[in-house]
């Protein structure tokens, strides 16, 4: 009782504080002897002052080198959420009014606290991804992936393989979707082979290919985006993932992607930018997506960006609208865009070829496709239903 009491208190209190107090609380917890099974005491006797100090002792002594580091981190993460509110950007980084779970042993109720249930389905899986990609970086950490960087396969030109696309067939370049499941739309497909779909995309005339690398919300995985590399297919790679650590760059390259999704609903300006570099220094392309004009415009003040994608559909909820493409790129926005000769994606729910017509007259180059063809028996097929006629040659 005691202790939920200060914790709810805490929850309250400005967000630095409340880390710190976690660690003071937690000795506080054991200023009481528990009242005995049958006692006729109302409330817990208090300990002397020498009990008090030698408890005080023993659980700072549990607060290792490890765990203020932990707290830190999260701290950090805290003060960037700050930031990112500034930029528009409404997806918290991590859980609000707490450290995780396991940053901080006994205080488990933390989590359950109203502040630190996720607002919408975007919040919720960059939450989850933050635990997996710690994870994932204790046991293969940067160093290591570097040395990994060594024997990754050799980067294909995304870009290029679009601008040729689009020039040979006058239509926007694809870049199909490999993708099992999605949050909005549950299992596309059940009988799911990534390869045998990449191979099938790319016999249909695909430019590139997308591999949905996320397990828990898409069923994917960056074992699909090795095997697809390994298979003999030539089409370059973009890997999708939500990306919220530049270890996952690295990771990418190592599985064999060319290219990779930063998302602007996600990631603050600072971030962008040093990922992008990131990226270059990898010869991996940055996809920076966008979906709406706040963000469109964060990402058009960043130098040195050649690709945007322009997604369709907002993932805080789901809505799909292929108008926010051509929103996004009429005036002033689309002029610059022109000018820079920055290649625009148009990204989701897109399904027939006066689909595709909109979205090009509206200014795509690209568009990035996966339901409405992944869905099909043969996916080739699905791609000549997606144009209205085959553009494999
Ligand atoms: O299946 P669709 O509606 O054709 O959409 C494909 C792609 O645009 C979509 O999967 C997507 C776009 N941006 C994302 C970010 C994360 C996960 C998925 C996505």
């Amino acid at each position: 009782m005691e202790a939920s009491i200060s914790l709810r208190a805490a929850a309250n209190t400005p967000t630095r504080v409340v880390a710190l107090q976690s660690i003071h609380l937690k000795p506080r917890l054991r200023f009481f002897k528990p009242t005995p099974v049958g006692s006729s005491m109302a409330h817990n006797t208090p300990l002397s002052i020498q009990a008090q100090k030698s408890e005080l002792k023993e659980a700072s002594a549990e607060i290792t080198e490890r765990d203020a580091l932990k707290i830190k981190e999260w701290e950090v993460g805290m003060f960037r959420d700050e930031v990112a509110a500034s930029q528009g950007i409404r997806i918290r980084r991590r859980p609000p009014t707490g450290p995780p779970l396991h940053y901080v042993g006994p205080f488990e109720f933390r989590i359950q606290n109203e502040g630190n249930t996720p607002r919408n389905i975007l919040e919720e899986i960059v939450w989850h991804k933050d635990l997996e990609v710690s994870q994932m970086k204790e046991r293969e950490p940067l160093p290591v992936l570097k040395k990994a960087l060594e024997n990754a396969p050799p980067v294909r030109d995304f870009i290029g393989a679009l601008k040729t696309a689009n020039l040979q067939t006058g239509l926007p370049g694809l870049i199909a979707e490999v993708k099992k499941a999605s949050p909005s739309r549950g299992v596309l497909r059940e009988d799911f082979d990534p390869v045998e779909i990449a191979k099938a995309y790319e016999k249909g005339g695909a430019a590139c290919l997308s591999v949905l690398t996320d397990q828990k919300y898409f069923q994917g995985g960056f074992e699909n985006l090795e095997k697809i590399r390994n298979s003999g297919v030539k089409c370059p790679l973009l890997c999708k993932e939500f990306v919220i650590d530049a270890w996952q760059i690295y990771y990418a390259r190592t599985k064999g992607a060319d290219a990779i999704l930063l998302i602007a609903a996600v990631l603050p300006d600072l971030d962008i930018k040093y990922m992008t570099k990131i990226c270059k220094l990898l010869g991996l392309t940055p996809l920076v997506e966008v979906h709406d004009e706040r963000e469109m415009d964060r990402v058009l003040g960043i130098d040195g960006i050649e690709l945007i994608g322009i997604n369709n559909r907002n993932l805080e909820t789901f809505k799909v609208d292929i108008s926010n493409t051509k929103n996004l790129l009429q005036g002033e926005r689309g002029r610059i865009i022109r000018e820079r000769g920055i290649i625009v994606v148009g990204e989701s729910g897109l399904f027939t070829p006066a689909d595709i017509a909109y979205v090009q007259e509206a200014g795509v180059k690209a568009v990035l496709v996966g339901e409405s063809i992944v869905k099909q028996d043969d996916p080739s097929k699905g791609i000549v239903g997606l144009f209205g006629k085959d553009i494999s040659c």
